[in-house]
C-alpha cells in the first residue's frame, strides 16, 4: 500500500534548463512525510513535478496504489477567482467533487466552523489577509477527501490556532489513511510533526529518513533538523 511514489531522475523547465536530479522516495498511507530545503532547493519544483505540470521529467510518479489515488494540491500562493464569494467557491468544488445538497451543507457548517470562517462565507476572498485566503484553500482540498496531501509551505501565513486546527485536521485525515507530503523550511514545526524527511539542496536528495536515521547519517546523536541540514550541505 502507498499514497505516493516518486522516482525523479531529472526534471525541469527544458533539456537545458535541469532543475531537479535524483528524488527518489515514497509516502505511506497515513504518513506525513516533509520535503526540507532551503529557499530554491527544488521543493516547489518537485513538487510542480508530481502534479505533473514540469515539461521535461524522466522518471515516474504513481498516486495511490494503481496510479489513480485521488490528491489535493494546496500551493504556497492561494488561487482564488476575482468575482466569486468564499461560498461560491465552496459550492464550485461542491459540484467538482460531485456532493449532494445535504454532503455540501454539512462539509460547509464543519469547515467554515473549524477555521473560524462562518462570518466571511458571502465575501469575496480576493479581499481575505493571505492567511484567510490559505485557510479557503486547505477547505477546499478537505472537502475533497483525497488519499493524499500535497501541501505547499503551510505555516508561513497562518496563524497559531489556524496553524493547530490544520494540523488537527490533518491527523484526522491521516488516521483515515491518507498520506501528506509537505514542503517546509520551518524546521522546527517539521520536527515535531514529520514521520520522515526528505532532504533536499541543490537539486538533489540529499538525505531521506526519519529525525533518528538522519541523527545517525549525520553523526549527530542529539541533533536538531537544522544542525543535521548544516552537517550534511
Ligand atoms: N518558473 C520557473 N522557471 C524557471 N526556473 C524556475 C521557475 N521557478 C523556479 N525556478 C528555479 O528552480 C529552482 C528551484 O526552485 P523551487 O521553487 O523549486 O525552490 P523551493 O525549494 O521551492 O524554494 P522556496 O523555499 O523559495 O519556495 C530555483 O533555481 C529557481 O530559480
Amino acid at each position: 500500500m502507498s499514497a505516493l511514489k516518486v522516482h525523479i531522475e531529472e526534471a525541469g523547465y527544458s533539456p537545458q534548463d535541469i532543475k531537479i536530479h535524483g528524488i527518489s522516495f515514497h509516502v505511506n498511507p497515513g504518513e506525513l512525510v516533509g520535503l526540507i530545503g532551503p529557499n530554491g532547493a527544488g521543493k516547489s519544483t518537485t513538487m510542480k513535478t508530481i502534479l505533473g505540470v514540469m515539461r521535461v521529467v524522466k522518471g515516474n510518479i504513481q498516486i495511490g496504489d494503481d496510479g489513480k489515488g485521488k490528491y489535493a494540491y494546496v500551493p504556497e500562493q492561494p488561487v482564488l477567482y476575482e468575482t466569486m464569494t468564499m461560498k461560491e467557491h465552496l459550492q464550485l468544488a461542491a459540484a467538482a467533487y460531485n456532493m449532494t445538497p445535504e454532503q455540501y451543507d454539512e462539509v460547509e457548517r464543519e469547515l467554515t466552523e473549524r477555521f473560524q470562517m462562518q462570518d466571511v462565507l458571502h465575501q469575496y476572498p480576493t479581499s481575505f489577509s493571505k492567511g484567510m485566503q490559505q485557510k479557503l484553500m486547505l477547505i477546499l482540498a478537505f472537502m475533497l477527501k483525497p488519499s493524499l496531501y500535497i501541501v505547499d509551505e503551510p505555516f508561513v501565513g497562518l496563524d497559531p490556532r489556524a496553524t493547530k486546527r490544520f494540523l488537527d485536521m490533518l491527523s484526522a485525515e491521516r488516521e483515515q489513511g491518507a498520506g501528506v507530503l509537505m514542503s517546509t523550511h520551518v524546521l522546527d514545526t517539521a520536527e515535531r510533526i514529520c514521520d520522515r524527511f526528505i532532504l533536499i539542496h541543490g537539486g538533489r536528495m540529499i538525505a531521506n529518513g526519519t529525525l533518528d536515521e538522519l541523527r545517525e547519517q549525520s553523526g549527530l546523536e542529539k541533533g536538531t533538523l537544522m544542525d543535521i541540514f548544516e552537517v550534511l550541505t
